[in-house]
């Protein structure tokens, strides 16, 4: 008899270039053996001079339409990448609701408009009021910033915004220093209102587009498939690291999970 697949859908956008996006999502998935859903929020294609890229979302009513086609569907996880407007945002707020049972991984993804502060900070009041609904969230530097309004310049700063994204509602929290903090080390900190822990692996100059919904994702995996939290964060992010090793100008690529 054949085992029964996990099932965890990713709520991302599409990376016309494969190294992120859903596409990195699926990827991630089937190198856990989890069958995966997606659900469409944009697509991300290039600017004419390739330097670029254009975040083009799909229109409520087909991205509602989506939703509403997964409604019977008992998934396992739930993963939440890029969300292109506040609209979206809260269409996919109003699902996770119904779907408090299961882990749910928020990836707050803050890529779009980026020189536009209003949309920034609407945005950021909506995925804050996302916080008290999901298992985890994972901002990199600048995201976790943004959503705490402080400033992140060294490993200690990193603590006290974890304490302040528990304190806004998050009950997991990892902060990605990622390529961003430190010359040597990739250090991601992590903090459940209890512990600090830091998770670190050498930092590698590769291509790293895409790390950040690997490994999104591969936590979602892990969780969907009972690992617990701390060990769920820690097989993730070798498995991400592994993915930045051997990536190419486009992304980073998702080997076997034993790798
Ligand atoms: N160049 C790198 N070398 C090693 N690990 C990296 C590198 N860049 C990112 N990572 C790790 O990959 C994961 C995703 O982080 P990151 O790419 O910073 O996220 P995001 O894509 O959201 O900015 C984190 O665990 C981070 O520390
Ligand atoms: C659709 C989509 N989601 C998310 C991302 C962010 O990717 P990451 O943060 O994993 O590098 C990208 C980047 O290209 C993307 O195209």
């Amino acid at each position: 008899m054949t085992q029964k697949l996990a099932k965890v859908l990713a709520i991302s956008g599409s990376d016309i270039l494969s190294g992120g996006g859903f596409q990195a999502d699926l990827a991630t998935y089937s190198q856990y053996g989890i069958y995966g859903f997606v659900a469409i929020t944009s697509i991300v294609t290039t600017t004419q001079d390739g330097d670029g890229f254009v975040i083009t979302a799909t229109t409520l009513s087909l991205f509602q339409q989506q939703l509403d086609s997964l409604a019977d569907i008992t998934f396992d996880a739930i993963k939440i990448g890029l969300l292109p407007s506040v609209e979206i945002a809260e269409l996919t707020l109003a699902f996770i609701k119904q779907h408090q049972e299961i882990p749910i991984i928020l990836d707050p993804v803050l890529v779009f408009k980026e020189n536009d502060d209003h949309e920034i900070t609407k945005m950021k009041a909506t995925l804050l009021a996302f916080l008290p609904y999901v298992t985890v969230i994972t901002p990199n530097l600048r995201e976790a910033s943004i959503l705490t309004g402080m400033p992140i310049a060294t490993s200690a700063d990193m603590e006290i915004v974890g304490r302040c994204l528990y304190q806004l509602g998050s009950k997991h929290t990892i902060i990605k220093g990622g390529n961003r903090m430190d010359q040597i080390l990739a250090r991601d900190l992590y903090y459940d209102g209890q512990a600090v822990k830091t998770f670190v692996k050498p930092l590698v100059s590769n291509n790293n587009n895409g790390a950040g919904c690997t490994f999104a994702s591969a936590i979602a995996s892990n969780l969907a498939l009972g690992t617990p939290m701390v060990a769920a964060i820690e097989k993730s992010k070798a498995f991400t690291y592994q993915a930045i090793l051997s990536s190419n100008e486009y992304g980073v690529f998702q080997h076997d999970i034993n790798d």
